[in-house]
């Protein structure tokens, strides 16, 4: 669903958008994933971690307390994301948005539809075990301060603890569409390709197909 957005607290914009969260726990494969969707579906990419890292690195006056946070693997307050959040969907000329790694608690999801007045089309929810995310965070090698063993154990306790729930939340709406995402990258996203195939498109396809190897 399509709602009134708001751009900065103050006036209305008519800019009308499409959301997808994309959702999962730390190394699940959310920006992987998400990249490939850019390229094949035409959204753009607005991933919540990305903007407050920026955040950090452009000198603001919240940067210490975002970079504390994120060491520490607690969730940065929903005013200080949304307004990232919001300002990038302003500044971008698209109307079809990937929202990765957010909302990531009760707060996030509640402040986001309350400012913006956004409901998302649907979640992607990238399911995968602990074990293997571990092990691709700690080979993810981007040089980021969160990816040590003793911030990883953080991270998971908040996401089992905090973003689950808004899961589940959006499960009880039918709006989940769960990828298992602990297969090789390509089949993930051949199970993601499906989820934005429209049905009718899948319907030619299959009917190329079959004169094909008629
Ligand atoms: N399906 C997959 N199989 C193996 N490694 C993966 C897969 N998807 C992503 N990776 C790798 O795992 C790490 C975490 O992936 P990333 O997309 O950054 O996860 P997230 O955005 O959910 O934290 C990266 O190094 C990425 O290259
Ligand atoms: N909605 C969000 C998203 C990320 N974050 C912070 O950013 C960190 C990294 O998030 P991310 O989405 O880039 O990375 P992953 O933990 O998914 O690998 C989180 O552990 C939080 O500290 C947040 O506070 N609020």
């Amino acid at each position: 669903m399509i709602g009134p957005f708001e751009a900065n607290g103050s006036a209305h914009t008519t800019k009308k958008v499409s959301v997808v969260f994309v959702l999962g726990g730390p190394g699940s494969g959310k920006g992987t994933q998400c990249a490939n969707i850019v390229e094949h579906f035409g959204y753009t990419h607005l991933s919540a971690g990305d903007l407050l890292r920026a955040e950090i690195k452009s000198g603001s006056e919240n940067g210490t307390m975002i970079q504390n946070m994120i060491k520490e693997g607690k969730i940065v307050p929903s005013e200080v994301t949304i307004k990232l959040l919001q300002r990038a969907i302003e500044e971008n000329g698209n109307d079809k948005f990937l929202i990765d790694g957010f909302p990531r608690n009760e707060e996030n999801r509640a402040a986001f539809e309350a400012v913006t007045g956004i409901e998302p089309e649907f979640v992607l929810f990238f399911d995968c075990s602990e074990e293997e995310m571990e092990r691709r965070l700690l080979c993810r090698n981007q040089g980021r301060e969160d990816d040590n063993i003793e911030t990883i154990r953080k991270r998971f306790k908040v996401y089992m603890e905090s973003s689950l729930p808004v899961i589940e939340y959006y499960n009880a709406k039918g709006k989940v569409k769960k990828i298992d995402a602990a297969r090789p990258v390509g089949e993930v996203f051949e199970a993601v390709k499906a989820v934005f195939t429209p049905p009718s498109d899948k319907v030619k396809a299959a009917s190329w197909s079959f004169k094909w190897n008629d």
